[in-house]
């Protein structure tokens, strides 16, 4: 069974040119893949038509072995698919590193009680723990993306999609976060233009070319 299957799909951002015109891929249970290709290709358009943040013209989106068309159907997908943005700033929201973390788990019922001990597993299991009652938007870039990632591992998803998740990381850092990134369980559809971190998260590789226009 595939995680993800998308059929020929069509996009256009209203008034552009065609970003995807045709476009098929699948994503299997256990399957680490890289999305390959140039800037503009598309790659992050297509995370956001996996969660139903945009909808293509033509084509299926199959997740979960369900074809997902209402915003009801995507719900259920953005409960199950951790997305990382490629811009923290898109979802750090919350005033402090905790109520960051708190936020997803609070929102699938947990009490506070029971989001606050996965915020502090997080923390811990990230090294991050130093940062747990900072101020979010004062973070440095760096430390607002090792904090997204916590506040995506927190919904417990069972499919991740990274989108450039090493950008603006020190080396120290990029080498900790491949390794996290190399531990967890998930199936993986990851976006980087990173050779090194494709290579050590997400070995196989789908090649994306520019639409038809
Ligand atoms: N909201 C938008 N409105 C109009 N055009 C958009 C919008 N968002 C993206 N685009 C355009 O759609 C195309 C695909 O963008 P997308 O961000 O998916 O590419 P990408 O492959 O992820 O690029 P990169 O490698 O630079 O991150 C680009 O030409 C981009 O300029």
């Amino acid at each position: 069974m595939a995680l993800i299957a998308l059929d020929n799909i069509h996009f256009s951002y209203p008034g552009y040119a065609p970003v995807l015109s045709g476009l098929s891929m699948r994503l299997e249970a256990g399957q680490r893949l890289s999305l390959l290709g140039p800037n503009g290709v598309g790659k992050s358009t297509l995370l956001r038509i996996i969660l139903g943040l945009q909808r293509p013209s033509q084509g299926t989106v199959t997740v979960f072995d369900r074809a997902r068309v209402t915003e009801a159907d995507f719900h259920e997908v953005r409960r199950r698919v951790g997305l990382v943005f490629q811009d923290p700033d898109d979802q750090l929201f919350c005033p402090t590193v905790t109520e960051d973390i708190a936020f997803g788990p609070l929102n699938l019922g947990k009490s506070k009680a029971e989001a606050l001990g996965i915020v502090d597993r997080m923390l811990t299991d990230l090294d991050l723990m130093h940062l747990r009652d900072r101020v979010t938007h004062k973070l440095s870039g760096g430390e607002k993306r090792l904090v997204t990632l916590a506040t995506v591992l927190a919904m417990e998803p069972e499919v991740l999609l990274l989108d450039e998740p090493t950008n603006a990381l020190d080396p120290e850092n990029e080498a900790r976060l491949i390794e996290i990134l190399r531990g967890l369980p998930q199936a993986v559809l990851l976006v980087s233009h990173s050779a090194e971190v494709r290579a050590q998260v997400a070995p196989e590789t789908f090649e994306m070319r520019k639409a038809a226009q």
